[in-house]
């Protein structure tokens, strides 16, 4: 039998917290959801001291949830602010055309705030098919990647939306040749930016410089959210969300808040890289967002000169660990200088001819033959 939300909150409700109260009455349970035998949320703390004390009450809930009858998983994250809490929430500035308001006050346009509550994982609307580009490690190439199969899927006739969700380094708005410009709002909603056939919406457009590292689970989980559902997407076959490398809280916060038809693991091939991208399935494998297959990048290179051809960080390497945890292979990027040449001129290497932009076009092509896009 599965758990229901109100036992949950009532054994949440007998756990004391330092300073009095518990971990209801003191307000500091966010993002609660109870989904079949799991049980996730996040500890809200006003800073990393608190955080710190806080650690027995997080083990306590844990060890109180996981004992109840039809609570298979339980899922904690203890968050604060890096620095303590400021009056006002942070928020990133929008350029508002019109920014009249009509009977209904306007959904608040400052980006970063407190998640709406949410029953569950919701699709967002006119978007067919929302596909996480993820990485374990720093790197690898997965921003490269998701602009790049971006334009490929679009000039394949897809219509293709892009979110970078990378906070700690958007570099999709460069990449795509829109530094400097700014989304627009009608006072409602936030018009995304266009670029070689693409919808993107940028969270680092958003954000004050230096924003995004005071930022912790829930005012991400918010920012996110908005990000999802008060940008003017349309009508897309698959919108493609550039996650940041790792296992951190925007992965938690999307796969909670957005139903996500699967991931796209990157890796290059060595062994080191490997190691991280076993981490990142394993944590889309816990939130239950399946992975659709793994992608190596920075294959073989092939020297421009001689026609060498060379594997600087080995080769086949991805292809052998789908095959090992028994996931697809989707394809092979090979390392080349116009890749970098074009991600930083901002007109992805997709978007002209040649080998490199036919290793996208095959991806793509992989990618609508299987139904992922
Ligand atoms: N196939 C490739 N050939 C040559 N250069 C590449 C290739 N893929 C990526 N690069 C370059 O490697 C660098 C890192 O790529 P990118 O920013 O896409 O990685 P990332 O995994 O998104 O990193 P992070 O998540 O840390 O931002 C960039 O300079 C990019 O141009």
């Amino acid at each position: 039998m599965a758990i229901s939300r109100e036992v949950v909150l009532f054994e949440l409700q007998q756990i004391a917290v330092p300073g009095g109260g518990n971990l209801i009455s003191a307000d500091l349970v966010r993002a609660l959801t109870v989904d079949g035998g799991t049980v996730r949320f996040v500890i809200e703390a006003g800073d990393p001291e608190i955080a710190r004390n806080l650690a027995p009450v997080e083990a306590e809930a844990q060890r109180r949830l996981a004992a109840l009858p039809g609570v298979e998983k339980v899922q904690i994250v203890t968050t604060a602010p890096a620095a303590p809490r400021r009056a006002a929430a942070p928020a990133g500035d929008v350029v508002a055309r019109s920014g009249q308001a009509g009977a209904e006050p306007p959904p608040s346009l400052k980006i970063g705030r407190h998640p709406t509550p949410q029953a569950g994982p919701a699709p967002v609307s006119g978007v067919a098919r929302i596909l996480a580009i993820g990485s374990g490690k720093g790197g690898v190439g997965k921003s490269t990647l998701t602009s790049n199969l971006a334009v490929a899927l679009a000039r394949a006739g897809r219509r293709v939306g892009l979110l970078d969700a990378d906070i700690y380094g958007p570099s999709q708005p460069r990449m795509l040749g829109l530094t400097g410009q700014k989304p627009t709002s009608d006072g409602q909603m936030i018009e995304p930016l266009h670029a070689h056939g693409v919808t993107v919406m940028s969270l680092g457009l958003m954000m004050k410089e230096g924003e995004a590292l005071v930022w912790r689970g829930p005012m991400l989980m918010g920012a996110l959210q908005q990000m999802l559902n008060q940008v003017k997407w349309g009508e897309l076959d698959v919108l493609l969300v550039d996650l940041p490398p790792g296992t951190g809280d925007v992965q938690l916060s999307l796969c909670q808040k957005a139903q996500v038809t699967g991931a796209l693991i990157v890796s290059t091939p060595q062994d080191v890289a490997l190691i991280d991208a076993r981490r990142a399935i394993d944590m889309f494998n816990k939130l239950k967002t399946p992975v659709l297959g793994l992608v190596e990048n920075m294959s073989t290179y092939i020297c421009p000169n001689c026609g060498h051809e060379a594997h600087l960080f080995g080769h086949g390497g991805v292809a052998a660990e789908a095959k090992e945890l028994g996931l697809p292979f989707l394809g092979e990027i090979p390392l080349n200088l116009d890749v970098r040449l074009a991600g930083d001129s901002g007109t992805p290497i997709a978007a002209t001819e040649g080998p490199v932009a036919q290793a996208f076009s095959r991806l793509a092509d992989r990618l609508i033959g299987g139904g992922m896009a």
